[in-house]
């Protein structure tokens, strides 16, 4: 396969049309890398994420920040109109109660409330929150004592107005899933807030006096991004380059959210949580750019992880607690560990390459995560406020620890909180989370199987069928779902008859036999390509002339999936 390629716009129809092979744009690995590489590192970063206290529990001001965009754009005064639009909010009156943000997505985990420096020096470091996020909670290791925001972070800077700083939250016991929220004027917001405006990019440009290619940052970048946009929703243009490097991030993390919210989904009907097959068709089958865009941040969230691994190293987890201390960086260094010992996924060096413009470029992005952070504060549900604010948090921590950090030193680099490690972990968890989510729901409706009813229960539409949802065991609606964070779920068996097994592996073998059966046939007429192609370029080479990139390379056979 030509490398560098994703899939045309799929039809309704298709499960989802990205070439596994492909590399995803802007990475340096395919999808089906991505995906192996995911299977091998999940099953630590869900150690992580449920079992540490360190990274169970988040803390964050939840309540009481305003939304308010008003920093954004003090000079146009846009800002408060596009803070108008995020008020369909309000209309969630209209709402039935039960679908209202009250009901369907109030946190029903276990909250505390921060306490002030005064409170603090009272507790003592052993029991600061007072046993309020459960007795058996190592207390050292949640609570993070008040520091400022650091200049150069990406993140935003709380409400220092508030006496204490924020709530902390069980990330386990509010999973992100469906809550009946709907948030599209939040993320046309965000999308359409995101823009620099040609011409400031021009006048910075020939304010520095350079008139031929100033952007070679942005040029780099749009190769690389035009070389697999395959859809009109990252269509290349050359007005505002950052804007398209800030989507890929952005419309990923829409995209996984998309993935808990179609994979987590309630039917109304039934009352059964559980995939939404429909919604998986609607929102990310049809979209391969999307789901690009979340290969797209698997990629750079692991990298910043893996980046820190000298970090972690010297760091302390929670002071006052040696035994979970070492538990908790054994956990994270496996997991840095083992994401390093495979090829590099993604390439940071390829990026803010122009020492003319990186700097401006980084700012850029500094202030657009920070503007979406604040637009977070707009989002009109608890949960989705929650996850979303965490998320933003995590993105720029990885941006800070891919453009500022330097691997090898270790006392020169900006500090990084305990949030941003715990929003950093926690965002690659839910990414990694989605692209096995994806996976599955790309199985069910690859392969069906299950009666018509199980498959109306969980959303797939008429003359479909699908494999049936999980039981949970441990969700307060205890209604039957697939969790991806329960390790112990039992799952329900779907009906297959003797007959249906047989058929279906016969069906593998014939579609093994006729695949290898192809390829033989295939091969001489391969080769021949191959040579000429290589002559072509060693000819170039011989004349001088610009050598064509290698256009072919070898891979593994397919997955039985992929048959
Ligand atoms: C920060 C945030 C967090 C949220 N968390 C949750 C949650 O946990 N649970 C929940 O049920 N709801 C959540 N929501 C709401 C949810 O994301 C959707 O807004 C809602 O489900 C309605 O979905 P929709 O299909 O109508 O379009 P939306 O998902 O709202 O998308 C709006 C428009 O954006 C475009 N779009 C969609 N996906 C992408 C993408 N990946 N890349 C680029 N463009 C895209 C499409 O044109 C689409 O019409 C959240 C919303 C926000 C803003």
């Amino acid at each position: 396969k030509p490398s560098g390629t994703t899939a045309s716009k799929s039809s309704p129809a298709e499960v989802c049309a990205i070439d596994p092979t492909a590399i995803v744009s802007d990475a340096c690995a395919s999808y089906s890398t991505l995906d192996t590489l995911n299977d091998a590192l999940s099953p630590s970063l869900k150690a992580i994420t449920l079992s540490t206290d360190f990274f169970a529990y988040y803390r964050l001001n939840l309540y009481d920040q305003k939304c308010s965009v008003k920093a954004w754009d003090d000079e146009t005064g846009t800002c408060g109109n596009i803070a108008c639009k995020v008020d369909t909010l309000e209309d969630e009156q209209d709402i039935p109660e039960i679908w209202r943000v009250g009901e369907l997505s109030k946190l029903e985990g276990p909250k505390a409330e921060h306490p002030g420096r005064q409170l603090q020096k009272e507790r003592g470091s052993q029991k600061p929150l007072q046993g309020t996020l459960g007795e058996n909670v190592g207390e050292s290791c949640v609570v993070e004592y008040d520091d400022e925001c650091d200049e150069r972070d990406y993140c935003v800077p709380e409400d220092e107005s508030a006496t204490a700083k924020g709530d902390y939250v069980s990330l386990v016991d509010n999973p992100e899933r469906f809550t009946g929220y709907a948030g599209m004027d939040v993320w046309d917001a965000i999308y359409k807030e995101n823009c620099f405006s040609k011409e400031s990019q021009i006048s910075s440009a020939s304010s520095r006096g350079e008139p031929s290619n100033p952007f070679q940052a942005h040029n780099d970048l749009r190769n690389v991004i035009q070389a697999n946009s395959p859809s009109t929703e990252l269509a290349v243009d050359d007005e505002c380059l950052e804007k398209r490097v800030f989507h890929r991030i952005v419309s990923g993390m829409h995209a996984s959210i998309s993935t808990h919210i179609c994979f987590d989904y309630l039917n109304q009907t039934t009352g059964i949580w559980g995939p939404n097959l429909q919604c998986y068709q609607d929102r990310l089958a049809t979209h391969p750019e999307r789901v690009s865009n979340l290969y797209f941040d698997y990629a750079i969230l692991l990298r910043a992880v893996t980046k820190l691994r000298t970090y972690l190293k010297n760091y302390t987890f929670c002071s006052g607690d040696p035994s979970q201390d070492a538990a908790t960086k054994s956990k994270i260094l496996q997991l840095a560990d083992a994401a390093a010992s495979h090829p590099q996924i993604f390439d940071e060096n390829t990026m803010f390459q122009d020492p003319d413009v990186s700097g401006e470029l980084k700012e850029d992005f500094r202030n657009r995560f920070r503007n979406v952070s604040r637009l977070m504060d707009c989002v009109g549900c608890d949960k989705c406020r929650l996850w979303g604010k965490l998320q933003t948090v995590g993105y720029g921590t990885a941006l800070k620890v891919l453009f500022e950090y330097d691997e090898l030193k270790n006392g020169e680099n900006p500090p990084l909180r305990r949030t941003e490690l715990v929003a950093l972990v926690n965002t690659l968890d839910r990414v990694s989370s989605s692209l096995t989510a994806l996976g599955r729901m790309r199985d069910m409706v690859a392969k069906p199987f299950v009666p018509k009813k199980a498959a109306k229960e969980v959303g797939l539409p008429d003359g479909s069928e699908q494999r049936a949802p999980h039981r949970s065991k441990d969700r307060p609606d205890a209604k039957p779902a697939i969790d991806l964070d329960d390790d112990e779920e039992e799952v329900v068996q779907p009906y297959q008859s003797v007959s249906e097994i047989f058929f279906e592996e016969f069906y593998l073998v014939w579609r093994t036999f006729v695949y290898v059966l192809k390829s033989w046939i295939e091969l001489p007429g391969k080769f021949f390509k191959i040579t000429v192609f290589e002559l072509s370029r060693l000819w170039s080479f011989w004349l001088g002339l610009p050598v064509a990139e290698r256009s072919w390379e070898i891979q593994w056979g397919p997955r039985t999936d992929e048959l």
